[in-house]
């Protein structure tokens, strides 16, 4: 990519120059003439500095790879805070991951949320390359550091093959544990401790070889479509990744978007029999009650913060692997505040369950594993816009070990056995990837 060696070395000039020993914060940014010679993500993947966040919008046409932090934030209030403080800062923007707990969780981050230093960005076919610089003490130390950090980069690369093989695999909750604990949900509901409740598992892979994230996810995106793809690499070794289709919110100015993705049939590739799958899901009476009880809770959590909400009719999204009921929902906020609509809209009741409070005690108490970044979110917020993905169909990336994470929604009327089945569909639009694209490494000598 020689335009973006040329724009670096611009910026190193630039950095080289007078700079007051002073707090503050600079913004650089340049188009790019023309398209990279290799995606953002390949780019990305060899950059050797950490924090690295990718994203991508679920339409295709917005993409970012973000690495290096200027910045950052123990969450997102003080996040919000430290943009409307720099309004004269135009396109600050602040990436990453809210965990699912937020700051209710005392054993797990409640938040990686960054300002990078460096910003690979694409809106449809235009892209360009932000640098940004902010010190509490001293511009003049942050250029330096800044220019040590510009050195650091490194051309792209094609990305590596995948080579990790599954050695083995362990569920936790594995499947006679699942019937339990759906039984003691469904007596909940039935007790009328609450309506719905989503349960998850997590099934830890080892590998023959750790996995390369960036890989992994560009393997992902080729093949499931309709989806956000994100990624946070914090180490070489440790990454949480996912492709997921579901909005948490969009908000452009004044304007929120968001949705009730929830109620699961499988897919097929036969295009008729995915037809009947989903014709089924329309009329199915369990999982309409899924669906209308996130609408449910999305309006009553949106209540006071914005106005005049409009819910569209149930329409079917056709996955890789499994089908979904949709309904989006569109409002104006009283305000804009990004914060505001986390704190209000995470978790929905297509990942916790509702009431809210009720649904997410049962889950601390008896699912068997701590979700920490699955079901939380990944996107960003900056001035004019922020969006975030709710974390599904997602992985951890440890060394050798690959966590996947998938849930279903409990409702009265829900059968252990065909939940199971959900969560195996669902998990398989990552897992599939593992055989799908295995090369067995060249043996040496
Ligand atoms: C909880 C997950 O998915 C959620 C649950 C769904 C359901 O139970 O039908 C559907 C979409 C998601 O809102 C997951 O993928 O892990
Ligand atoms: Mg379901």
């Amino acid at each position: 990519m020689k335009q973006i060696s040329a724009i670096i070395e611009q910026l190193d000039t630039t950095l080289a120059g007078e700079w007051p020993d002073t707090a503050g914060i600079r913004q650089f940014s340049y188009s790019l003439q023309k398209q990279p010679d290799t995606g953002l993500l390949e780019w990305l993947s060899a950059q050797p500095c950490y924090p690295k966040f990718y994203w991508q919008q679920r339409d295709g046409n917005e993409e970012a790879a973000v690495c290096g932090d200027a910045y950052a934030f123990g969450d997102t209030a003080q996040a919000q805070a430290f943009i409307r403080e720099h309004q004269d800062v135009p396109d600050l923007h602040i990436w990453g991951l809210n965990a699912f707990n937020g700051a209710d969780s005392s054993a797990f981050a409640a938040n990686a949320l960054f300002l990078p230093r460096i910003e690979l960005c694409r809106q449809g076919s235009r892209y360009w390359l932000r640098c940004t610089l902010f010190s509490a003490r001293s511009l003049r130390e942050e250029a330096r550091r800044t220019r040590l950090f510009l050195r650091s980069l490194v051309v792209s690369q094609a990305l590596p093959p995948i080579t990790s093989r599954v050695l083995q695999h362990q569920h936790l909750p594995a499947q006679p544990q699942w019937n339990q604990l759906i039984t003691r949900a469904l007596n909940c509901i039935e007790a009328q401790q609450f309506d719905k409740v989503v349960l998850a598992r997590k099934t830890t892979l080892t590998l023959s070889q750790p996995l390369n994230a960036c890989a992994f996810l560009a393997a992902s995106r080729a093949v499931n479509h309709h989806c956000y793809h994100f990624m946070l690499a914090f180490t070489p070794q440790q990454a949480f990744l996912g492709s997921s289709p579901e909005r948490l919110f969009l908000r452009n100015h004044d304007e929120l978007y968001t949705e009730a993705l929830a109620g699961t049939v499988a897919n097929d590739p036969d295009d008729f029999k995915a037809q009947q799958l989903g014709d089924w899901l329309l009329n199915d009476g369990k999982n309409q009650r899924e669906n209308l009880l996130v609408v449910d809770d999305i309006c009553q959590r949106l209540q006071g913060g914005a106005q005049s909400l409009d819910i569209m009719p149930a329409e079917i999204l056709r996955l890789r692997k499994v089908q979904h009921l949709r309904r989006s929902i569109h409002g104006e906020l009283t305000d804009s505040d990004d914060a505001g609509c986390l704190q209000r809209l995470q978790p929905t009741a297509a990942v916790a369950g509702l009431p809210r409070q009720a649904a997410r005690e049962f889950i601390a108490e008896f699912e068997p594993f701590d979700r920490e970044w699955y079901a939380g979110s990944a996107g960003y917020i900056s001035a004019e816009q922020a969006e975030f993905t709710v974390a599904l169909r997602s992985a951890a990336v440890k060394g050798h070990h690959l966590e996947l994470y998938a849930g279903a929604g409990i409702v009265a009327g829900s059968d252990a056995a065909q939940e199971w089945q959900e969560i195996e569909n669902k998990a398989a639009g990552l897992r599939t990837l593992l055989e799908e694209h295995y090369t067995p490494a060249v043996q040496a000598g």
